[in-house]
């Protein structure tokens, strides 16, 4: 195909992930670079929408992490409105619409017993190595296993309301790495500008709005890699060639095959790329004519049709929107996605609708609009966010992240300590562009050896100087030169 562009670097995606490595080379020096992104617009996962009179947030809503936080920082510094949650606003009714939410006391104490023998345990797996086990078996050790509706909905909201897949899928020894930095209190945010204006703010600090660096609707198609560089094709038939490229894609989009590689990804990549999986996250947003539910900030829904919309949002709890804007949010996760995506709105309308006159009987108005975005069925992202999968280790993480040739890795799934999170978003932009800053400008170039124990060797161009430099002392000592 006839050439478009050459570039240094070729970033695929415009993510907070792909945004952040374009800036970190930007600010090393680096201008030669193109972001090939294949929507309309830079963001990614970081998506606002405006929906019933104010702008809601589609993907991430939380920061969080109020302690070591780059986007904690950034919000702040950007003045985001938002409301500080510490989750607990809760009431929980259950399916005659009954407040259950005293009964449900001893529940979560027993809930809160398993989970400091779930944290023992995890320390000890950690000191002593001891093989991975799923987070249903850590709280099952701890003396918990839900079995009532108040159990299951109050586990679903610390789970699945996190992790967006279940306790049996999800590691104990992974959750928590981040443990540290993550305080119980997390900022949701109500800003009219969107979480992806630091998206926004990021880019427009080293691209202009013309810039032809920013390529929207270039949706990749294939990639050829080789230690030399990398060719890059796009559906609409441009061909990009540049001396390093980075794939910022989710890892939903790596498992589909909707990019195809040349060669082939080597066996190493691509069990790592299958180990992982994306969870699954929906959040439906219904506009009413009026407000008609409570007025705490989680409302959680104990019905016998659990895990169905289980976990809703007052969106005009103190903070968030204000009085009269009539929005309520209910979150699905895991294997409901699937379901609700594939069916229409007006069928998925008819089910929350069913559960809410449950709730708070059959007087309610129908909502005026509803909003149920599709990640999961959408080929730029397929799915939300990685998880935090079973066995996976730190050298796990660098494998994912591991260049293959001069191809470079990044995006959240690639970040050891905050995949799934707009931090490890970003902060593995940056680290993936200063690896290869670092293989550009040094010659120091990472790479996997499926048969050398670190994740990371010199290059070859580096040990052939260096032995040409011992060959050079070997000749000068024995007095041949
Ligand atoms: C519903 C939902 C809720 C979330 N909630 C939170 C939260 O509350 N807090 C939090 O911290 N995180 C949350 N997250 C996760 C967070 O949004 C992500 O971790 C982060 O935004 C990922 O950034 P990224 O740059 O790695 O990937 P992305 O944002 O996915 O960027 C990758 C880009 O690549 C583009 N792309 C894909 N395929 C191609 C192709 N073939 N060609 C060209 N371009 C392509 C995509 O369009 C996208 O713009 C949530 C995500 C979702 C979906």
């Amino acid at each position: 195909k006839k050439l478009t562009e050459e570039r240094k670097v070729i970033i695929v995606g415009a993510g907070i992930a792909g945004i952040a490595a374009a800036k970190t080379l930007h600010e090393n020096g680096v201008d030669d670079f193109v972001i090939l992104e294949g929507s309309d617009r830079i963001g990614g996962r970081m998506r606002q929408v405006e929906f019933g009179g104010v702008k809601v947030e589609i993907g991430a809503n939380w920061v969080q992490g109020l302690g070591n936080n780059p986007i904690w920082e950034l919000a702040q510094r950007y003045n985001f409105s938002g409301k500080i949650s510490n989750y607990d606003d809760v009431i929980i009714r259950n399916k005659t619409g009954s407040d259950v939410t005293e009964q449900a006391e001893g529940a979560w104490e027993r809930l809160g017993t398993a989970q400091e023998s779930l944290k023992a345990l995890r320390k000890k797996i950690r000191e002593n190595k001891l093989p991975d086990v799923s987070m249903r078996v850590a709280l099952k050790l701890g003396g918990w296993k839900p079995k009532t509706p108040i159990e299951k909905a109050i586990e679903y909201f610390d789970y699945e309301f996190e992790y967006a897949d279940p306790p049996e899928v999800t590691s104990l020894n992974n959750t928590g790495r981040n443990s540290e930095d993550f305080t119980d209190e997390e900022y949701f945010l109500t800003d009219q500008r969107g979480f992806g204006h630091i998206v926004d703010r990021l880019s427009s600090e080293f691209l202009s709005p013309n810039d032809t660096r920013r390529q929207l609707n270039k949706v990749v198609q294939t990639v050829n890699w080789t230690d030399a560089g990398v060719t890059i094709t796009t559906v609409d038939g441009s061909t990009y060639r540049g001396e390093y490229g980075l794939m910022t894609v989710s890892v939903g989009v790596l498992e589909n095959e909707v990019i195809d590689f040349t060669p082939d990804l080597p066996s190493w990549k691509v069990e790592e790329i299958y180990q992982f999986r994306m969870g699954q996250y929906c959040k439906i947003f219904l506009k009413f004519p009026r407000k008609f539910w409570d007025n705490s900030e989680f409302i959680l829904y104990a019905g016998s049709l659990w895990p169905q919309y289980a976990i809703w949002q007052n969106l005009e709890a103190p903070g968030i929107f204000p009085n009269g804007t009539n929005i309520l949010l209910v979150t699905a996760v895991a294997s409901e996605v699937q379901r609700i995506e594939l069916q229409s709105d007006e069928a998925t309308q008819q089910e929350v609708m069913a559960v809410l006159r449950n709730m708070y009987g059959n007087n309610i108005p129908e909502p005026e609009s509803i909003l149920v975005p599709r990640w999961l069925t959408n080929p730029l992202f397929f799915g939300a966010y990685s998880n935090w999968p079973i066995h996976v280790t730190a050298r796990d993480f660098q494998k994912l992240a591991a260049p293959v040739g001069r191809l470079y890795f990044g995006g959240e799934a690639t970040h050891p300590r905050y995949n799934g999170y707009v931090q490890g978003g970003y902060l593995s932009g940056i680290d993936q562009a200063n690896a290869i800053l670092k293989c550009m400008q040094k010659g120091i170039c990472q790479s996997y050896r499926p048969d050398v124990s670190k994740g990371t060797s010199v290059a070859p161009a580096v040990f052939a100087v260096l032995l040409l430099l011992l060959l050079a002392a070997i000749l000068v000592v024995y007095g041949y030169i």
